[in-house]
């Protein structure tokens, strides 16, 4: 094992690669030959400061305090530290993903960072696996492909994609949906996506919890062969055994958002001895740090520890031997890169676009994607489809004829009412229930550059269509024809014109509803949301009624341009005397004049139905028009 680390450390950088088969620890790996070559980079962090607002008049909370650190690269890092320490929160802050309330400077190859060009050449995968479920490994694979290799024909991509699915072990499994796979082939699954476009330096947020032991050795190992290969490779880990400690080159360990110590990994022994609190024999190190910067052998040794690494700012522990070989692997990884490719760092200069492809290419590559994702969906697509069928015979069955009938009008206004809470509810909630997973997706892919939010948001509105109008009209056409209702095409035109409006407003109110609360708020409010919509529509109150401080509401609410627009294209356009066969021979038929029901019942207008259409499509762009900033807003206000 000793032979392999030290190959490991003497390994070529990116630029050198051979194309040749590599092994690590045993385990037959390939090395990424067809991937792009790149410079590589290092961190270096100065006087960092991270404070939180605990909210009005309760003050702030400082949880990083004045850290300074580097980060070399071929080196696998490890940020090591107890829970709570702030391990997570150094990682999002050094990977850009948090921003605001962050002071300190962080520079690259010796340069202030530039967030835009830094994200072009890292990468941040998370602890939780935000992957599509639904789709097999190949194809997540290969939409990636296509969104990230914007300059590589689409006919290499294959190759490129082949090779990294072995050296993750993952070509078995190519044609595996993601959402069977084991835990430990998801985080090797984000590993291998984010390595598509051959990322300089890797950020990775406890890639081994949730894993047992074997995995976690091939999770970390596999870490290693990329570090080896000239990335810089930083993750956070929670107690590493001993063996797995090992693996890493470089340790960063924090307590209470304070650096304890930061160095090569076999340097912690000798330095604990040097501050006064050496490690047992037989300790595993890890543990025994990870004791120290919980407080069980005293508060003041975790003083003593941040004094001694001069809170991350000494470089004494640093393996010299690693220095030297890293610097002239960086030399020569800058010679071959200015040789074979333009310099990577100028390139990310010189291209201000965060994309790799143009806007519409990535509009194509997530329609194709979603739309694999909607014939496979069985909630979204099948289910949704089921429930408007099965809704719309029930209906059918229990308003059977009544829209012909006169003395059933009250009945068949009772149906427009169900059909249009139908529409708000199925639509609305599952949009509430379904998008913050999706969110998270969108946070994670959005923040890897792999397409804009402009294309996410287009592809979004393209692809609920289809499915949405498909739903709609089976469950329009149904409901019609069983309830009887007027068969003219003008009228069933105006029906279905306005559900479908309805559809895509609750839809898109759902979706305003979703990006901005979790899913248990989200189902709270969407509800108790609409029911002052329900109210203001007019049914129960009639709008003749409405106390008049109350008016507005009647205009806000769009299930009133909804209801105003089904009975007009019902009982609208003049329609003629209603039949009234059932009701028994003596009794008065009142409502078999349509006339009667609008002026009477409904308080309406049976001729508004064309404005009802134009002001639903109205609030339909005015919503999708402020979803856009919403979402935008949430995505980036969590930084
Ligand atoms: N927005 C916030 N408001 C208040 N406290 C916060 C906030 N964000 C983080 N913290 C606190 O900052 C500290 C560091 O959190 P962080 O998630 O970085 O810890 P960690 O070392 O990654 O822990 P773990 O290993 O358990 O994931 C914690 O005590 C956490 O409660």
């Amino acid at each position: 094992m000793e032979s392999v680390m030290r190959e490991a450390v003497e390994a070529p950088s990116v630029a050198e690669v051979p194309a040749g088969p590599t092994r690590v620890n045993g385990s037959p790996t390939i090395t990424l030959s067809h991937l792009p070559k790149r410079e590589p980079v290092e961190v270096k962090f100065q006087d960092l400061n991270y404070t939180v607002s605990l909210g009005f008049r309760k003050g702030q909370k400082k949880i990083i305090h004045d850290v300074n650190g580097r980060f070399c690269p071929s080196q696998l890092i490890a940020i090591m530290g107890p829970s709570g320490a702030g391990k997570s929160t150094l990682l999002d802050i050094l990977s850009g993903y948090r921003l605001t309330g962050v002071s300190g400077d962080v520079m690259v190859n010796g340069r202030p960072r530039n967030l835009d060009r830094f994200r072009r050449m890292s990468c941040y995968i998370q602890q939780d696996d935000r992957l599509h479920a639904l789709l097999t490994v190949q194809e997540n694979m290969s939409l990636a492909a296509r969104l990230k290799l914007g300059s590589i024909p689409r006919t290499e991509h294959q190759p490129i994609i082949d090779e990294i699915l072995n050296t993750l072990g993952l070509k078995h499994h190519s044609e595996t949906r993601t959402g069977r796979l084991s835990g430990g082939q998801k985080k090797r699954l984000s590993i291998a996506l984010e390595l598509i476009n051959n990322p300089l330096l890797m950020f990775l947020d406890e890639p081994t919890t949730g894993l047992d032991s074997s995995s976690t050795s091939q999770c970390v190992n596999l870490l290693k062969l990329l570090a080896m290969q000239g990335r810089t490779i930083v993750c956070t880990i929670h107690q590493p055994s001993a063996s797995l400690f090992d693996q890493f080159d470089h340790v960063y360990v924090l307590a209470r958002g304070r650096c304890l110590y930061q160095g090569a990994t076999k340097q912690i022994v000798p330095y604990l001895a040097t501050i006064g609190v050496p490690c047992p024999l037989f300790h595993n190190p890890a543990d025994f740090v990870i004791e120290l910067a919980c407080g069980e052998h005293g508060e003041d040794k975790i003083d003593m520890l941040v004094a001694g690494t001069e809170n991350g700012k000494s470089s004494r522990w640093f393996e010299n031997h690693n220095e030297v070989v890293v610097e002239r692997r960086k030399s020569e990884a800058r010679r071959l890169s200015v040789e074979l490719l333009p310099n990577m760092l100028e390139m990310a200069e010189l291209n201000t676009a965060l994309q790799d492809v143009t806007t519409m290419r990535q509009v194509g590559v997530l329609l194709n994607r979603g739309y694999i994702k909607i014939k496979r969906d069985q909630t979204m697509t099948h289910m949704r489809l089921l429930v408007n069928v099965i809704v719309g015979v029930l209906l059918g069955i229990l308003f059977w004829q009544s829209g012909d009938e006169g003395s059933r009008v009250l009945d068949n206004w009772n149906l427009l009412f169900a059909i249009l809470v139908h529409h708000m509810m199925t639509t609305m909630m599952l949009t509430v229930l379904t998008f913050p997973t999706e969110m998270q997706i969108l946070r994670k892919e959005h923040f890897n550059r792999w397409y804009s939010l402009k294309s996410y948001y287009m592809s979004i509105n393209i692809l609920e269509l289809p499915i949405s109008v498909i739903c709609c009209t089976a469950f329009t056409i149904i409901v019609y024809l069983m309830s009887a209702q007027p068969l003219e095409w003008v009228r069933f035109g105006v029906f279905l014109g306005i559900s479908i409006l309805v559809v895509l407003v609750a839809q898109t109110f759902g979706l305003l509803v979703g990006a901005v609360f979790s899913v248990v708020n989200g189902t709270f409010l969407a509800p108790t949301l609409s029911v002052p919509m329900m109210m203001f529509a007019g049914f129960g109150v009639s709008l003749r009624d409405m106390p008049a401080y109350l008016k507005w509401g009647t205009y806000v609410s769009y299930l009133r341009y909804g209801l105003e627009g089904y009975v007009g294209s019902i009982y609208g356009r003049n329609r003629t005397t209603l039949g009234c066969t059932s009701s028994m021979e003596f009794h008065y038929c009142h409502y078999k004049y349509p006339t009667k029901f609008l002026t009477e019942i409904a308080n309406m207008d049976g001729n508004m139905y064309n404005v009802d259409l134009i002001v639903l499509a109205g609030i339909l762009v005015l919503l999708r028009l402020v979803a856009y900033p919403v979402l935008r807003w949430k995505l980036f206000a969590m930084r």
